[in-house]
């Protein structure tokens, strides 16, 4: 499987389950979490995935989705590279704040645009636009030219950082970003063409 690059955002968090805004808070994934990382591998494995390389954030959350991968697949061998330009997002003020309890103080509207649009900027936190100009440079200088070389490379991040990587990869617009909420541990394939081009993309759906 050639120029392959798989994104996948990490299992349950402790906070996901809480629904507390996290950031770079580094919290563990739940058992629910685990169970579903685990699953992913289990699709990938099924689907014959094979992977030469893997990126994650510095955070435990995807550090541990990505090693639940690679143990599924029987590929806790091959080199990972761990790196703070993948981080979720940092929420700032928000962090540790209930989302539901945001929503009721700042309002739905407010909350939801801090959540999903580009140019916002959470109290004392990223944008996605900012969140962009740190992993979109490491995506670029690290990252494809592993896949156009004819790898296949796994990338186990966060909501947002891949909201990110995702909306220049695809060339999606900041309304089109809007309406993008990625689930938890759901690969998202991209085949590559040599130039970079996409010439595939699918969900890898849970089919247990
Ligand atoms: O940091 C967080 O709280 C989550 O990982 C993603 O949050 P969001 O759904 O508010 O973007």
């Amino acid at each position: 499987m050639e120029r392959t690059l798989v994104l996948v955002r990490h299992g349950q968090s402790e906070w996901n389950e809480a629904n507390l805004f996290t950031g770079w808070r580094d919290v563990a994934l739940t058992s629910l979490g685990i169970k579903e990382a685990q699953r992913a591998g289990r699709a990938l494995k099924s689907h014959g995935f094979h992977f030469d390389l893997a990126f994650t954030s510095a955070l435990r959350r995807a550090k541990d989705t990505c090693k639940l991968i690679l143990d599924e697949l029987g590929q806790d061998d091959i080199t990972v590279v761990e790196d703070v330009a993948l981080n979720e997002r940092h929420y700032g003020d928000l962090c540790g704040l209930n989302k539901a309890e945001a929503a009721e103080r700042w309002g739905e509207d407010q909350v939801h645009t801090w959540r999903r649009s580009f140019e916002a900027t959470p109290p004392g936190g990223e944008s996605l636009r900012t969140t962009a100009e740190r992993v979109i440079p490491f995506v670029e200088e690290r990252i494809l030219p592993e896949v156009v070389s004819g790898k296949s490379v796994l990338v186990a991040a966060h909501g947002n950082s891949l909201r990110s990587l995702i909306m220049d990869l695809e060339g999606m617009s900041p309304e089109q970003i809007e309406e993008l909420t990625l689930a938890t541990a759901v690969p998202r394939i991209y085949r590559l063409n040599e130039d970079g081009s996409i010439a595939k993309r699918y969900d890898l759906k849970d089919e247990e």
